[in-house]
């Protein structure tokens, strides 16, 4: 077999799609043979051999993933890109196990890809390790380009032990993604032992990590295996890591330098065995300028770094997550519901201050009290304002305690009705309705928050939980005059 230095093979079905990539190939320097199903792929590659193979997914006649292997009995060593529209955390791992030099989720940016093939050409390929089958049907799901990424360097550090710092703020998914990287990378044959350190009484911190001996102190009655050796074998996902008290960021340290570590009023070194995954919703660089974290620890754990971005920032998930939580509500016994586009539309345009798990918690309440299988906006509207009785508690397995829910408010009726004579009176134009009902809603908020501090600004900053400069410049946008509410009536 001759190899065709310069020839890259793609195997792509949507023609509008194989023009546009064949194009930026040619620009790269490459001849593009172009082929639209598996079968015309095998017998290319029965015959010839090239410089790198791009290939799509879903093919008419089957699996492009699935039959990969075909491709690798061929040609152990050509680089092959995958590119998939199938745009879940499965097909991203599928796609990093069979040895792919890189993976494109679509839509992908043409130049990018015909730089990486370039790159994969070039390179004497050597393959991801493992390629075992994965646990599939992992419950982390998103479309947004933002969680693109988020997969795509979860399929990075499976096959490695490297530590990994997921950043993001509460309820973004943080915990369920060092699930992932434990439950589809190597270590998924031992304990995933998670740590809340901001749990813990800042005295039983170390014990608790690190173990204690009989008679280490006072209370301790008998020896005491820390998670640290509780994870060996696996991984430990130590959260809100921002909220570590100094001594036991110190001992942590220690312990990721030396790979071991001493129990409290133990003489032994054990030797560690264990993946670290940390998380945090607070922001670590102010934290260590105002001398509360270690810098040293934070670039110590700091090696891969996941940024889980607020679900205001990919509203594009938010779809699909209602309907993600819908069916697993249906699953856990709650009445099987069903989403019209609008009420989907509506969800999409909240503000989902507590994230994803403001979101499930919400959409299991739906589920529960909706009037009818098929939710429309009719039914969203009331309960986007919950009565209070109305909360997570109680209401089946599935629901997160992890944060309150959207808040208290009235009966549930009386802001949705407000609402709906505010928008048909006020009819504000199209692409600024959120805007000015948000702006229509803090007003009369301020005004009742400011009668109620008789115009003190930084008690009813206070109260309001904002910035007192926050304040001040939103009552001068606004109009309001705190002098008003000096006197009260
Ligand atoms: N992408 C996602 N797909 C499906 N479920 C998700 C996703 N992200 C989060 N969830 C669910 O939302 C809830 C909150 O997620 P998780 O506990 O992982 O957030 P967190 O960022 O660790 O929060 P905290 O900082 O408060 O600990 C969980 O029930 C989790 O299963």
């Amino acid at each position: 077999m001759m190899p065709h230095s310069q020839h890259v093979l793609l195997l792509e079905d949507d023609m509008s799609i194989a023009i546009v990539i064949t194009a930026a190939l040619e620009d790269e320097g490459f001849a593009v043979v172009h082929c639209q199903t598996i079968a015309e792929r095998d017998r290319q590659l029965a015959d010839h051999s090239f410089a790198a193979f791009v290939t799509d997914v879903m093919l008419p006649d089957g699996d492009g993933i699935e039959t990969i292997d075909r491709v690798r009995v061929l040609h152990p060593d050509m680089p092959i890109v995958i590119l998939s529209a199938q745009n879940t955390l499965d097909t991203a791992v599928r796609a990093t196990d069979t040895g792919a030099f890189e993976y494109f989720p679509k839509p992908f940016d043409i130049d990018e890809l015909a730089r990486t093939v370039r790159q994969a050409a070039g390179a004497t390929h050597s393959p991801l390790e493992g390629e075992e089958p994965v646990a599939d049907g992992l419950p982390l799901v998103g479309r947004s380009t933002a969680m693109q990424s988020v997969f795509r360097m979860i399929t990075r550090v499976l096959r490695n032990d490297l530590t990994v710092l997921i950043l993001g703020e509460s309820g973004t998914g943080k915990e369920l993604v060092a699930e992932a990287i434990h439950q589809l990378g190597n270590r998924r044959g031992g304990p995933f032992i998670a740590v809340n350190t901001a749990a813990i009484p800042a005295e039983l911190i170390e014990s608790e990590l690190f173990g204690h001996e009989k008679g280490a102190f006072t209370g301790a009655v008998a020896r005491h295996v820390g998670k640290f050796e509780q994870a060996a074998g696996g991984t430990l996902f130590l959260d809100e890591i921002g909220d570590m008290p100094m001594q036991a960021q110190t001992r942590l340290l220690r312990a990721l330098q030396s790979g071991s570590v001493r129990r409290v009023g133990g003489r032994d070194e054990i030797q560690l065995d264990t993946r670290i995954v940390a998380a945090t919703n607070k922001d670590l660089e102010p934290e260590i300028a105002a001398g509360r974290f270690r810098e040293d620890l934070y670039y110590r754990l700091n090696v891969v770094p996941i940024h889980m971005p607020p679900l205001r920032d990919r509203r594009d998930d938010i779809d699909v997550l209602a309907r993600h939580f819908l069916q697993h509500a249906a699953n856990e016994g709650l009445p099987r519901r069903q989403l019209t586009a609008e009420a989907a539309e509506l969800l999409s345009r909240q503000p989902w201050r507590g994230n994803v798990r403001e979101l499930k918690n919400f959409i299991y309440r739906m589920a529960l009290l909706a009037r009818e299988d098929l939710i429309d906006v009719d039914q969203v509207v009331p309960l986007l304002t919950p009565e209070p009785s109305a909360t997570a508690s109680g209401m089946g397995e599935g629901v997160d305690q992890g944060e309150p829910m959207n808040g208290h408010a009235h009966g549930p009726g009386d802001i949705a009705v407000a609402v709906a004579q505010w928008l048909s009176a006020t009819r504000p134009a199209s692409g600024t309705i959120y805007d000015s009902a948000m702006a229509a809603f803090e007003r009369p908020l301020f005004a009742e928050v400011l009668k109620e501090t008789a115009g003190n600004q930084l008690r009813a900053a206070q109260a309001l939980g904002i910035n007192r400069n926050t304040l001040r410049k939103r009552l001068g946008e606004l109009s309001l005059d705190p002098e008003e509410f000096t006197r009260r009536p």
